[in-house]
C-alpha cells in the first residue's frame, strides 16, 4: 500500500494581486507580522480556508479583512500539486488566483505591517518566504515577463 505524502494538507488560498488583469505591471506583496518565525517574510494576501467555507468566499473574505479591498478573481496560477495548489512546507498546500482590486486601496490592516506594488525590477527585492518563491517565478513568467524573472546564477 502506498501513502500520497501530501494526504491531510489543510488548504490556504492565496491572491496575486496585480496592477490590472489584463496588462499586468506590478503585483502586490503584503510583509507578515506573525508567527514570529514567519514575520518579516513578504507574502501573497490570503489565509486558511475554514470548515464549511468554499476556497473562493475563503480568498475574498481574506483579502477584504487583511487589505480592506474587493478584488475581482483572473485565472488561477496553478501550481505543481495534484490540486493545481503550491506547496507551502509540509503542512499547507496554496491554491492562488491572480487578481485584481476593484474597490478600495490596499493597507496592512490585519496580519501585515507594510504592503508594496512590486514592478519588473523589484520583484526579488524582498525577502519573500521560502514557499513564495517558486510562485513569484511562475508570475513572472506567466505574465510574460512583465515582472521580469530571478535573477540568473
Ligand atoms: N497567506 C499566505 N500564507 C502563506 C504564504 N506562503 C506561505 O508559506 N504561507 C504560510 C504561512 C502560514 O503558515 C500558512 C497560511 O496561514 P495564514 O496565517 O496566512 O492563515 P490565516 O490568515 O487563516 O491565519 P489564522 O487565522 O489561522 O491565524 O501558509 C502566502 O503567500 N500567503
Amino acid at each position: 500500500m502506498t501513502t500520497d505524502p501530501r494526504a491531510g494538507l489543510r488548504l490556504v488560498v492565496g491572491a496575486a494581486i496585480v496592477d490590472d488583469l489584463e496588462h499586468p505591471t506590478r503585483l502586490l506583496a503584503a510583509r507578515r507580522t506573525e508567527p514570529p518565525a514567519l514575520a518579516g517574510g513578504w507574502e501573497l494576501p490570503g489565509g486558511k480556508v475554514d470548515a464549511g467555507e468554499s476556497p473562493l468566499s475563503a480568498v475574498h473574505r481574506e483579502v477584504l479583512e487583511e487589505l480592506g479591498v474587493t478584488i475581482r478573481l483572473g485565472p488561477h496560477l496553478p501550481g505543481p500539486l495534484p490540486g493545481a495548489t503550491w506547496p507551502l512546507g509540509d503542512r499547507y498546500e496554496m491554491l492562488v488566483w491572480l487578481a485584481e482590486v476593484v474597490d478600495g486601496v490596499p493597507a496592512p490592516i490585519e496580519d501585515h505591517d507594510e504592503v508594496r506594488w512590486l514592478g519588473a525590477a523589484a520583484l526579488h527585492d524582498v525577502p519573500w518566504l521560502p514557499a513564495d518563491l517558486p510562485i513569484v517565478d511562475a508570475l513572472a513568467a506567466r505574465l510574460g515577463g512583465a515582472f521580469g524573472g530571478s535573477p540568473k546564477p
